[in-house]
């Protein structure tokens, strides 16, 4: 366990829920962009409000493909708060950006100021999404810029088909929770343990390859007897199948070179047969 001095200086990470809550946006430019898709992802109702000369040509796009943004084209005005769930500025006016976080504290509304961390409950992060799959690095405001590279090399390194894996183990998950429904309790125990065995049995990428029938066989045949079938014995077969594995490459060059000696003995064997 941490000490507990060592226990200061973060944040919070979370995955905010924000389906159908309402975000305001103020700003159009390249920043309020990446905030637009962010939240977006995130299935919230969003209100942007900006001048539509100086809109980013992604927010244009945005805002005439989607029926979840509202759009104002003017300047914020204090109204533009009522109602919001969360106000995230992003513009080149500091005056108005103190301003807004002044009123949104006082309504305690969560905000976001772009460019004024002070002013800020929350700060965004460098982000990956693959699938179900989000991981965000935050440096807590030191280093933007750092955040970026390390998520190009965290990226570098996830499992192959780790989204997909994810989306099927979801899916297993409430087929499970249908077969034994309930919360807490022995059930609850022993449906926890049995995932927790799949997940730690299965390889990531034969996970991925679950599909309804398979699941079924996986639930029939293992948590019926509480156990944990292989990938083959619920139907599947591995992709490693496929001249993937290195040691299948190697097995079948082996194979093609001892034929191809073989051959060529009996050839000789032949012509020297015949030469007598
Ligand atoms: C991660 C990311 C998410 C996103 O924005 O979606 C993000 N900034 C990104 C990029 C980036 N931002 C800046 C640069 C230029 C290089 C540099 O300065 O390093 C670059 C790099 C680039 O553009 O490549 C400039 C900058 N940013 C802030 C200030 C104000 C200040 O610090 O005073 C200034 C100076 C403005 C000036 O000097 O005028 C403030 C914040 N920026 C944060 C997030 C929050 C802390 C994140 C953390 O804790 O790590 C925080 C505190 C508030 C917030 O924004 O929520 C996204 C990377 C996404 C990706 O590529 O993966
Ligand atoms: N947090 C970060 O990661 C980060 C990164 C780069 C820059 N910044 C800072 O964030 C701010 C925005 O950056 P940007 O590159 O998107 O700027 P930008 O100049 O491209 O865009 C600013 C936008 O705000 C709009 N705007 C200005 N005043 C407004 C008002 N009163 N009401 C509504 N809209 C208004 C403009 O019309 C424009 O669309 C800047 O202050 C910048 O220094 C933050």
């Amino acid at each position: 366990m941490a000490d507990a001095k060592e226990l200061s200086g973060g944040s919070l990470l979370l995955a905010w829920q924000l389906k159908d809550k309402r975000v305001l946006i103020v700003g159009g430019g390249d920043v309020a962009s990446g905030r637009l898709e962010s939240v977006l992802v995130a299935d919230a109702l969003v209100t942007l409000v900006s001048p539509s000369e100086r809109l980013h040509p992604l927010t244009r796009r945005l805002i005439d493909a989607s029926d979840r943004i509202t759009y104002r084209d003017r300047l914020f005005e204090l109204s533009d708060l009522d109602g919001a769930d969360m106000v995230l500025t992003a513009i080149d006016d500091v005056e108005t950006s103190r301003a807004i976080c002044a009123e949104c504290r006082a309504r305690r509304i969560p905000v976001n100021v772009a460019d004024i961390p002070p002013s800020c409950d929350f700060y965004f992060g460098s982000q990956i999404r693959n699938g179900p799959l989000q991981v965000m690095i935050s440096t807590n405001g030191r280093s933007p810029k750092l955040a970026n590279i390390v998520r190009r090399r965290i990226e570098k390194s996830l499992p192959e088909h780790v989204g997909e894996a994810i989306e099927k183990v979801g899916e297993l998950r409430s087929k499970l929770r249908e077969r034994a429904p309930g919360v807490g309790g022995e059930l609850g125990k022993r449906r926890m343990r049995w995932m927790v065995d799949v997940c730690t049995s299965w390889e990531m990428e034969d996970l991925a390859l679950l599909d309804d029938d398979m699941m079924r066989k996986l639930l029939d045949d293992g948590w019926e007897n509480n156990r944990v079938p292989k990938l083959e014995d619920v139907g599947g077969r591995p992709r490693r199948d496929a001249a993937s594995s290195p040691l299948q490459v190697r097995a079948a060059v082996l194979t093609s070179l001892v034929g191809f000696l073989a051959g060529a003995a009996c050839a000789a064997a032949v012509m020297l047969t015949r030469r007598r």
